[in-house]
């Protein structure tokens, strides 16, 4: 199978955790989340509605018809989809390919469960060889970037890109994540910086991954 059909088993498989009506989803941002929003619009009679992690997903949310809310109108949600840059054994993620890493950050912190879904590619043994996204006040842009070289990285500014919060992103190459939880908080520790793509203190409660054989594992 081709990895895009391995996201959409993920994303297709992901409606099995719409188990109750009247739900409002958390939804991530991604060619996988994609998936998962056209599945959600074959069941969008039995939601309330969604909360989205990007002005990309709300277009599409919107384009099928499905209510967006804003988070700060919501409690605490029952789940939150979203897709993974890496994701590893002890499912601890580099999110941020997107450059949606901080509202995904912040609604995978205001619900209870975090589902991530994703192809067999994404599943590593050492978190790092994708590139670490951080996200930045653009004023800060190279001081931050001096900062990360301190800690091993090599940043490089992720040009033209500009986040649905008005900043930017540098992605830090080379780094060998041994300690996720610590870098995570060592990252956002240095001033000018709105976080990190490394989601360790929160990591996902349950992975969907879709092995190239096509099967479907679920990861917990
Ligand atoms: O973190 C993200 C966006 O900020 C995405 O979840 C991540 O980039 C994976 O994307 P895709 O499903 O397209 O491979």
């Amino acid at each position: 199978m081709t990895q895009d059909e391995l996201k959409k088993l993920a994303g297709n498989y992901a409606l099995k955790y719409i188990d109750q009506d009247d739900m409002i989803v958390g939804v991530g941002t991604g060619s996988t989340v994609r998936y998962f929003i056209e599945g959600l619009a074959t069941i969008k009679s039995r939601i309330q509605g969604c909360v989205s992690s990007s002005e990309q997903s709300t277009k599409l949310l919107k384009e099928f018809g499905i209510p967006v809310y804003e988070l700060n109108s919501v409690g605490t949600l029952d789940i939150y989809v979203d897709g993974a840059d890496e994701i590893n054994h002890q499912l601890k993620m580099i999110k941020g390919g997107g450059a949606a890493l901080t509202r995904e950050k912040i609604i995978a912190a205001a619900s209870a469960k975090f589902v991530c879904i994703a192809d067999e590619s994404k599943y590593v043994d050492l978190l790092g060889e994708f590139p670490l996204p951080v996200e930045v006040i653009p004023m800060a842009r190279s001081y931050v970037a001096r900062e990360l070289v301190k800690l091993g990285g090599n940043p490089v500014w992720r040009e033209n890109v500009v986040t649905d919060n008005g900043n930017w992103i540098i992605d830090v190459h080379n780094l060998k994540i041994l300690n996720p939880v610590e870098l995570e908080q060592k990252i956002n520790n240095i001033v000018g910086v709105v976080t990190n793509g490394l989601f360790a203190m929160r990591g996902a409660n349950e992975l969907v991954l879709a092995r190239s054989s096509g099967n479907i594992d679920v990861i917990k």
